[in-house]
């Protein structure tokens, strides 16, 4: 048996993983989870797993769900509930399936611990990954991907060596906004930009991919998870979501990993790797039925937030920290119906442009850093 902890536990990614570890329940077993605010949800995933340990956001809501779960169920609150999550003895996986840079601090913490991560938290990688893989290294702990590009580039890469990649090429759908042109952004709402064509996925991540700041975040992502410099990472948009992504060999060979759109692959993956199980309900491939896959060139004036995340990855330092927290805030202001859909990249650029980047920053430097962009993006509001 697989012992497990789960990070956003009621979100897209936490409730497919959910799905799986019930498919194969003689593998893995749950020991410990957070979730949010979602103490409904959370109360039947309780009943349904039975984790000894349980985290929520506000201790209010732990304080109600300690009076319903059943006895020998310990719950906890705030970071320090996350982190006892994430750092859990019983479990010798995390999955880190919550939504931005809250998930670096139990991250770090269950690194040290010596777990291994399946991480789906990009913006983790992105705010801090060359402190999260340092202390990968130190402590000989594995980060594996959740995310599709990352699991099927991860898979592409099995039993090769990096020495003989030459390109890391990402596909990405363009989201939901893909046929239309900068001009028809100006009034777009927020229902239309979370109708994303061809995955279901939670609200903050479905914007990113409208706003291509998805694709962006996932080359700084693949930057640290398997070391390639940015000039060898490129993005191509493929609108039909069959190709997660493929590695170049310097022999020009070309290596692609393909399947229905459907995260519960990767997930899985990440879970029995390095062998494979049986899909848990996961649609066969008919490529007769797609008939055909289309292939375009990126363009960085349409999608500028892939300009954005090229140019803070390769200066480095502090900048993706700002990247990635002027987009969490600004995403959820476009959510909260604050500001307009294209004020969310404009918001991006004045952070990046006011920032005095810090060289090798510390973990202090990056939560202040987290902090002062997230400020300076309310101020703009
Ligand atoms: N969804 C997908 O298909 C994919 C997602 N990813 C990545 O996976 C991660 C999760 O995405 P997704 O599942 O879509 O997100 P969701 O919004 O669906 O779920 C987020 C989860 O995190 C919890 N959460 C939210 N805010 C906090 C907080 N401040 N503290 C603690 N927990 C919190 C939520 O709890 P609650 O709902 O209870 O409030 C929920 O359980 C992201 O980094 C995303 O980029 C990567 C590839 C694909
Ligand atoms: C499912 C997944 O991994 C998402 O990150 C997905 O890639 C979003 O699609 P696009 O960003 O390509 O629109
Ligand atoms: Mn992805």
């Amino acid at each position: 048996m697989k012992k497990i902890s789960l990070l956003g536990a009621t979100g897209s990614i936490g409730t497919q993983t959910l799905d799986v570890i019930e498919h194969h329940s003689d593998q893995f077993v749950l020991e410990a989870m957070s979730v949010g605010r979602n103490i409904e949800l959370a109360l039947k995933q309780i009943h349904a797993f039975k984790p000894s340990l349980v985290s929520v956001t506000e201790e209010e809501d732990a304080i109600k769900l300690r009076n319903e779960v059943p006895v020998g169920v310990k719950v906890v609150s705030g970071e320090e509930g996350l982190i006892e999550v994430a750092a859990h003895t019983g479990a010798e996986v995390l999955v880190n399936a919550v939504i931005g840079s809250v998930g670096l601090a139990p991250t770090l913490q269950a690194i040290e611990a010596g777990k291994t991560i399946a991480i789906a938290n990009k913006e983790t990688l992105v705010t801090a990954g060359h402190i999260v893989t340092e202390a990968a290294k130190k402590h000989n702990v594995s980060l594996l991907p959740v995310d599709s590009e990352h699991s099927a580039i991860f898979q592409a890469l099995n039993g090769e060596s990096l020495a003989e990649v030459d390109r890391l090429i990402l596909t990405a759908s363009g989201g939901s906004f893909r046929d239309r042109t900068r001009d028809e952004l100006r009034d777009v709402t927020v229902d239309e930009a979370l109708n994303h064509p061809n995955w279901s996925m939670g609200a903050k991540i479905t914007i990113d991919s409208a706003t291509m700041m998805n694709k962006g975040l996932e080359v700084i992502e693949a930057h640290w998870l398997f070391n390639v410099p940015y000039d060898d990472i490129d993005v191509v948009l493929h609108k039909e979501s069959i190709i997660h992504s493929m590695v170049e060999f310097v022999d020009r060979s070309v290596i692609a990993q393909l399947g229905t759109p459907d995260m519960k692959v990767p997930i899985q993956y990440a879970l029995t790797y390095p062998n494979r199980l049986p899909a848990t309900n996961s649609e066969r491939l008919n490529l007769w039925e797609i008939g055909s896959l289309n292939f375009s060139k990126l363009d960085f004036e349409r999608y500028r937030c892939m300009a954005f995340a090229y140019e803070a990855g390769r200066m480095g330092g502090t900048l993706p920290t700002v990247l990635n927290a002027a987009n969490e805030e600004a995403v959820a202001a476009f959510l909260d119906g604050k500001i307009s859909f294209l004020e969310i990249e404009h918001f991006i650029e004045q952070a990046l442009e006011r920032h005095d980047k810090i060289n090798q920053p510390t973990l202090e430097d990056i939560k202040e850093v987290d902090r002062e962009t997230r400020m300076f993006i309310h101020s703009l509001r």
